[in-house]
C-alpha cells in the first residue's frame, strides 16, 4: 500500500486521497514514488498532508505545552512579548497595513539567537522555552529539508540540494508562529452571555469554568454557516518556500482550489500539513503554485492552536528559476520580495510585481 490516511478516501490512481482530492504522502514509502507523488501534490493544490514525516511527538508535545502555558497567561503579561512588530505577541492585529483576525499569535525568527533573546519577555523560564522551540524548529526545518529534496528528484533536477540548501543557510531567514483562536459559538438570541463570555473576555485567561465547560461539552451549538462564521486568518498565500503547519483538533483550515473553492481540511494533531509559498511558485516558474488559504472561526467551543514554521532563504538569496525561454517572474532576492510583502495587505498577490512584461 501507497499511503494509509485516516481521512475517507477515493482511489486515484496510484495514490489515495481525502474526500476532497487533498493527498496524504507517506514519506516512509519509496522514495520515486513519493518524490513523485509530491510534485503531482505541489502542482494540483500546492497543498498535502504527510504521515511518517519523523518529527517525534514528545517534541511536538513539548511545544504545544510551551505554547498553552503562554496563551493562558494574563494579558499584561503577554503584552510584555508585544506588540509584534513583525516579531513578538500581537493580538488581532496582523502585519502593518490594517489586517484584523479574531486570533492572537506570538511571531519569532527561527533561529537559536533570536530565539533565545525573545524567551526571556515569552516565559518564566526561557531557558526552557527556547530548547523547546529549538527543538522543534530543528525537526521541522530537517522535515522541509526532506521534502525539498524529494521534491527536486520528483522534478529531476541533477542538484537534488537546490532548494533545501537555500533554507539550511545559516543565514535563513525562516519563522516560527504560534496561533491561538477564541472559541466561537456563532450568535442567536440565546446565547448572548456566551457570545460576550467568548469574544471578550477569551483573553484575559483561561476561564476554569470555561475549561469546565469545554470538557462537559455544555456549550451551546448553533450551526455555522455563512455570515455566521468569523475570520481567525484571511485568505492569503505564504510567501515564503514552505510552510509546514501543526493544529490541535480544532478545525476551520480552508484552502482554495484553483477552480475557486473552500476546501475544509480536517485538522489531525499528529500529522503535519504543507503549502507550497510563493518563493516556491517563482523558483518553479509557476510549475507550482502557493495555495491560497484561511482559517475561519468554526463553532466550536474549543480553541484552536496551530504552529507554522516558515521555511525562507538568506535575505540575499536569489529566487529565480532557471533561464528559460519564457520566464514569468524577473530574479529577486529574498529580501526585496519580503520588503513587498510588508507594504501590502495578507490578501494581495505579492508576486505579480515581479512579472515580466517583456513575454508573450
Ligand atoms: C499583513 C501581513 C502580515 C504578513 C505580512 C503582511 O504584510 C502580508 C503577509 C503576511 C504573512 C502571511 C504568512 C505568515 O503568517 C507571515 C509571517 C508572513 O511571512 O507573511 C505573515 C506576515 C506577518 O504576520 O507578519
Ligand atoms: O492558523 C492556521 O491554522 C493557519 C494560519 C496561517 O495561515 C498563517 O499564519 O500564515
Ligand atoms: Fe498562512
Amino acid at each position: 500500500m501507497v499511503v494509509a490516511t485516516p481521512t475517507p478516501l477515493l482511489r486515484r490512481g496510484n495514490k489515495k486521497t481525502s474526500a476532497f482530492g487533498v493527498s496524504t504522502i507517506d514519506l516512509s514509502e519509496d522514495k520515486s514514488i513519493v518524490s513523485e507523488m509530491i510534485v503531482k501534490a505541489c502542482e494540483e493544490y500546492g497543498f498535502f498532508k504527510v504521515v511518517n514525516h519523523g518529527v517525534p511527538k514528545k517534541v511536538i508535545a513539548r511545544m504545544e505545552r510551551e505554547a498553552v502555558d503562554f496563551f493562558s497567561c494574563p494579558v499584561s503579561q503577554k503584552q510584555r512579548a508585544g506588540p509584534a512588530t513583525p516579531f513578538g505577541y500581537g493580538c488581532k492585529n496582523i502585519g502593518f497595513n490594517g489586517d484584523k483576525g479574531d486570533l492572537e499569535y506570538i511571531l519569532l525568527e527561527a533561529n537559536p539567537l533570536s530565539l533565545s533573546q525573545c524567551a526571556k519577555t515569552i516565559s518564566n523560564d526561557p531557558s526552557t522555552f527556547s530548547s523547546v522551540t529549538n527543538d522543534y524548529v530543528s525537526a521541522v526545518r530537517k522535515l522541509s529539508c526532506d521534502i525539498l529534496e524529494l521534491v527536486a528528484e520528483g522534478l529531476w533536477v541533477e542538484d537534488k540540494c537546490i532548494f533545501s540548501k537555500l533554507i539550511s543557510d545559516s543565514q535563513n531567514d525562516s519563522c516560527f508562529r504560534v496561533n491561538h483562536y477564541p472559541p466561537f459559538s456563532a450568535p442567536n438570541n440565546n446565547n448572548h452571555h456566551h457570545h460576550h463570555h467568548h469574544h471578550e473576555e477569551y483573553n484575559n485567561h483561561w476561564d476554569p469554568s470555561e475549561l469546565e465547560e469545554e470538557r462537559l461539552h455544555i456549550s451551546p451549538i448553533i450551526p455555522s454557516v455563512g455570515s455566521k462564521s468569523r475570520v481567525g486568518f484571511g485568505e492569503h498565500t505564504d510567501p515564503q518556500i514552505l510552510t509546514i503547519l501543526r493544529s490541535n483538533d480544532v478545525s476551520g483550515l480552508q484552502i482554495c482550489s484553483h477552480d475557486g473553492f473552500w476546501i475544509p481540511v480536517p485538522p489531525d494533531p499528529n500529522e503535519f500539513f504543507v503549502f507550497v509559498g510563493d518563493s516556491f511558485q517563482a523558483l518553479t516558474n509557476g510549475r507550482f503554485t502557493s495555495v491560497r488559504h484561511r482559517v475561519l472561526a468554526m463553532n466550536s467551543w474549543k480553541r484552536r492552536m496551530s504552529m507554522m514554521y516558515f521555511a525562507a532563504p538568506a535575505l540575499d538569496a536569489w529566487i529565480s528559476a532557471p533561464p528559460q525561454i519564457n520566464n514569468i517572474y524577473r530574479p529577486f532576492t529574498w529580501g526585496e520580495f519580503k520588503q513587498i510583502v510588508y507594504s501590502l495587505r495578507l490578501a494581495d498577490s505579492r508576486l505579480d510585481y515581479f512579472k515580466n512584461h517583456d513575454n508573450h
